[in-house]
């Protein structure tokens, strides 16, 4: 196992940054809200691909959470966290306080909004949640300052954001997709899985599998989006789920044309105390 650094002051993060920086090293970012899963490890192992240290983050984000959602439950583990990161060989851990982020409140803070991609899917339940994302982003991007910063696709909407805003905001940040890491089943790993139950669990790759569904018609030339969006809430109903959204846009997440010859499925569906979300990209068949 090799040595995770842990820092918890953005005055300690900046002093190891700039020995860092002294030293040449180039840095990759992979921020998360922690209780960590080989999703996150799969980012971290990207991570150490592309540069001589990584920084991963663990901040549960209060900006990014609406008041009937979970903040105050979200699982805190840290000591396992540590543990798994340093199991995969990452450098640094930042973990700072609420207050150490947002040292001055978050009442009167400058915020970072992206238009266009941050608006439907998921934002239409979660109002306001990729402001509050992408500036609690933007925060660690100006904290570490990377050369590069890794993401998962499972957020696909959440990327997209992340994707703009490092373009409009002319950060030189190389900002690396990752695959999603999914379970034996087809469940996408997600923190809060964890909020299922025992039946709920073997239920919920079910979400997946009704994505591969659609896929499948794509592939058979079956262009019929609303129809086919339309049948995959109902039978996402019928299996015990609360869809919130099926949409099959373009990957840039404009919407789908007749034309469009690569899409992306994507889905949110509640589960009893669970929300799930996942997607899956599909390529038009060459004939
Ligand atoms: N299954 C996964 N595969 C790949 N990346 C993932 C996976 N799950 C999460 N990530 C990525 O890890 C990073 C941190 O995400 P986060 O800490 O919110 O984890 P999470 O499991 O998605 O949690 P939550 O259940 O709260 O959404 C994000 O870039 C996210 O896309
Ligand atoms: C990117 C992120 C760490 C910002 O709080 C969070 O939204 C997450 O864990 O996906
Ligand atoms: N993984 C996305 C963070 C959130 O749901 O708040």
């Amino acid at each position: 196992m090799s040595q995770l650094t842990t820092l918890t002051t953005l005055a300690s993060l900046r002093a190891e940054l700039r020995q860092l920086r002294q030293q040449g090293q180039t840095i990759a970012l992979v921020p998360t809200m922690g209780n960590l899963h080989a999703g996150h490890l799969r980012l971290v192992e990207e991570a150490k691909r592309h540069a001589d240290k990584v920084i991963a983050t663990i901040f549960v984000n209060p900006l990014q959470f609406g008041p009937d959602e979970d903040f105050a439950s979200y699982p805190r583990t840290l000591a396992d966290d540590q543990a798994q990161l340093a199991s995969v060989g990452c450098d640094f851990l930042f973990a700072p306080s609420v207050d150490e982020v947002y040292p001055h409140g978050q009442q009167q803070l400058t915020k970072v909004c992206v238009p266009q991609v941050s608006e439907g899917l998921c934002s239409a339940k979660r109002p306001g949640h990729f402001d509050g994302v992408a500036t609690v982003v933007t925060k660690l991007f100006n904290m570490v300052q990377p050369d590069i910063a890794c993401f998962g696709q499972k957020d696909y909407q959440q990327l997209a954001v992340i994707r703009k805003l490092t373009e409009d905001l002319s950060f030189p940040i190389q900002i690396i997709g990752v695959p999603t890491c999914r379970s034996a089943e087809g469940l996408a790993l997600s923190s809060r899985n964890a909020y299922l139950t025992e039946k709920e669990r073997e239920r919920a790759p079910k979400l997946y599998a009704t994505l591969q569904a659609i896929a499948l018609k794509l592939q058979e030339g079956k262009l019929n989006y609303h129809e086919l969006t339309y049948q995959a809430r109902a039978k996402l109903a019928e299996l015990g789920f609360s869809p919130e959204y099926v949409e099959i846009r373009a990957l840039d997440l404009s919407p789908a044309l007749a034309t469009t010859q690569e899409w992306v499925i994507l889905a949110a569906a509640r589960m009893g105390k669970a929300r799930l979300i996942d997607n899956l990209i599909v390529k038009k068949h060459q004939a």
